[in-house]
């Protein structure tokens, strides 16, 4: 299991206490009746499996060797059969009792286990997956998707196993060793301390064995990493290793790296080899020394002065029985502890989610933004990302109902910044932003994002059928999605499909071009008609033909609507009631392309960049051009 994600909230995680309380507080509770069977079973099963040790040293005595009388414990003497055949049937009958109630006993265990485990990590899952969803932005920009997926993967299935297996593994240690003690104990203790005697020591070397080599094989995992991506690398470059005539090379490097990986690996391995047979070394031992004493004792008394009292054959059978038995659940318990730790900080990644702040609380009042007309105003808005410098600087417009704005500016100025904040992906800093004369922090999240439209220059589709894209959950009639596309012009190219509508736009939408990913796109948003749309860059990536089609579906898309157009190209704002032009977050000039140019001041000289009227540039543009590339 990868363990790279490690690092993901180490901080947070520090801060998290009794991880493991609160996962069972909150999903134990959730299956009652699942868990007490499994505790249950997992109780009394391994002390059924004390009982066929227990069972053979008393017919070893009671019935082979005779050397003290047949008896079963609460059972009358008279209840007993008299003859030996009788006794002998009673011993099998009992064998078999206690094997068959113990495989009853070991299904209802797992079973118990597994549906506890199977429904918590789906409710685990969901759970994380829904408080993942609703954190803000900032939460996403500062993270890697991998990393958040190991969170909804790897720990989560992390947690599955502990729920599956270690639980009802911990009881059935705990009961069979608690259990073999007290018999051996109460049999004869003094034996017993001899056959105890290495059982701490092989959880002390299991232990400390997962603990030594667990960074190994993290190690190894993280050389493969390096030698997979080297190999995949020059496979999927094998142009050119080939026309720099570089095989050579390359199979030097592939060779480095193969080494390291193999080094790390046998660094963990060696360990390996060297444990399996300490702990047979250990187990032996044990079993010799118990076989020594026990058996010195029934033929010659005592064997040391310290002890006192007989011991039967059927006794010294038993106890080397119970020395077998206990040693594998104590070789099992250092490897259990190992991984309670591994564990634990799965169960603490999961709840620093489950406790991350909200950044974007919504107003228990809030009211439902409805009847939207579609005016937004910015009033004084001045923003920081988190952890960031200045992003708007008192920002301030208002634009009606139904206009279309332009919004340019050189790279990194904050005109997707302001957009965010429309949407509220982030609260202002100061000032207010606010539709239809409300303020978008007294409105429903829900209701705000539902009246504003987005697409944006690399639109992105979910793995599914086109229809599946259009709709996006809504639940609409063919006929919609037709009228849709249609406007978005779309439909033809759809139909022209060989599965149409239904096909297939592979992992998002890699198996349509960029113009038609954009069109689909746009018939999403028309079907759900927003009043207020916001179009980034949106024809950026497309050639000048496909430009013509999308820029029609986009005049479609933009009548009588609120507009927001994000450009880098000039010539889609070029129509725009208005633009605004901002530098360094604050709006540096604003109205429409003619009075712009005009002026003779950013625009302009942006214009002229793109019209190709590079050598009337004034040097100051250059030089300020130069330094924000910088910057
Ligand atoms: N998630 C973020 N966290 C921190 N700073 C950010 C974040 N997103 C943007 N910024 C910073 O905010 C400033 C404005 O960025 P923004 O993306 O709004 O610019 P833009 O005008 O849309 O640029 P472009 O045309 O390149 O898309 C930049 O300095 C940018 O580095």
């Amino acid at each position: 299991m990868p363990d790279e994600e490690d690092d993901i909230f180490s901080d947070e995680r520090e801060d998290i206490e009794k991880p493991m309380s609160r996962l069972l507080g909150k999903y134990a509770r959730r299956y009652p009746k699942p868990v007490c069977i499994a505790l249950a079973a997992n109780m009394v099963s391994p002390l059924l499996g004390l009982a066929p040790a227990w069972l053979l040293a008393l017919a070893i005595d009671g019935l082979f060797t005779e050397s003290t009388p047949y008896r079963l414990p609460l059972v009358p003497v008279e209840m007993l059969p008299e003859t030996t055949p009788g006794k002998m049937l009673l011993t099998v009958g009992l064998f078999v009792s206690v094997y068959l109630l113990t495989t009853i006993l070991t299904w209802l265990g797992s079973w118990g286990w597994a549906v506890f485990a199977e429904n918590v990590q789906h409710d685990l899952r969901t759970d994380v997956y829904d408080k993942m969803q609703g954190l803000g932005m900032e939460f996403y920009s500062d993270r890697q998707t991998g990393e958040l997926m190991s969170v909804l993967s790897s720990d989560v299935n992390r947690l599955e196993g502990f729920l599956n297996g270690w639980l009802g593994q911990l009881l059935n240690i705990l009961v069979q060793v608690v259990g073999i003690s007290a018999i051996m104990l109460g049999t004869n203790w003094q034996l017993a301390l001899v056959a105890l005697l290495p059982a701490p020591l092989l959880t002390l070397v299991s232990y400390f064995f997962v603990k030594k080599v667990r960074p190994m094989y993290r190690e190894a995992r993280g050389t493969f990493g390096d030698l997979a991506s080297r190999l995949e690398n020059n496979l999927s470059g094998i142009q050119v290793v080939k026309s720099f005539t570089n095989e050579p090379f390359e199979s030097t490097r592939v060779e480095g790296a193969s080494q390291k990986h193999m080094d790390a690996r046998w660094g963990a391995r060696r360990w390996g080899i060297r444990f399996g047979p300490l702990l047979t070394l250990i187990n032996g031992l044990g079993f010799a020394l118990v076989f020594l004493v026990g058996g010195w004792w029934v033929l010659f008394g005592p064997p040391l002065e310290m002890f006192s009292g007989t011991v039967t054959v059927g006794t010294v059978v038993m106890f080397l029985q119970y020395t077998r038995q206990i040693q594998g659940p104590m070789t099992q318990a250092g490897q259990l502890l190992n991984n309670f730790e591994r564990v634990k900080a799965s169960a603490e990644r999961v709840f620093v989610l489950f406790d991350y702040p909200v950044s974007i609380p919504e107003d228990p009042d809030a009211n439902e933004l409805t009847d939207v007309d579609g005016t937004v105003e910015f009033d004084d808005v001045s923003f920081s990302y988190p952890d960031g410098e200045e992003a708007l600087t008192d920002v301030s417009f208002t634009v009606d109902a139904g206009e279309t704005v332009g919004l340019v500016g050189p790279t990194g100025s904050g005109k997707s910044t302001l957009m965010k904040l429309l949407l509220r992906f982030y609260d202002v800093s100061e000032g207010e932003v606010a539709v239809d004369g409300i303020d978008v922090r007294d409105v429903t999240l829900r209701s705000l994002r539902a009246s504003i439209g987005y697409v944006s220059q690399e639109p992105f589709l979910f793995t599914g059928t086109i229809r599946e894209n259009i709709a996006y959950g809504l639940n609409v009639t063919d006929d919609e999605i037709q009228s849709a596309t249609e406007r978005a012009n779309a439909h033809g190219f759809i139909t022209d499909l060989e599965d149409g509508y239904d096909t297939e736009v592979g992992q998002r939408g890699d198996r349509l071009s960029g113009g038609q990913r954009q069109r689909i796109a746009i018939a999403r948003v028309l079907l759900r008609d927003p009043e207020i749309l916001i179009l980034d860059e949106a024809t950026s990536h497309v050639d000048n033909e496909t430009e013509v089609l999308i820029q029609q579906s986009l005049n479609e898309l933009t009548a009588d609507r609120t507009t927001f157009s994000i450009a880098h190209r000039l010539s889609t704002v070029r129509e725009a009631d208005r633009i605004l032009v901002l530098e360094d977050g604050e709006i540096v000039e604003r109205g429409p392309h003619e009075e712009l140019l005009s002026t003779n001041g950013l625009y302009a000289n942006l214009w002229r960049v793109q019209v190709g009227e590079l050598g009337s540039l004034p040097e100051t543009f250059l030089e300020e051009a130069a330094a924000r590339d910088r910057a």
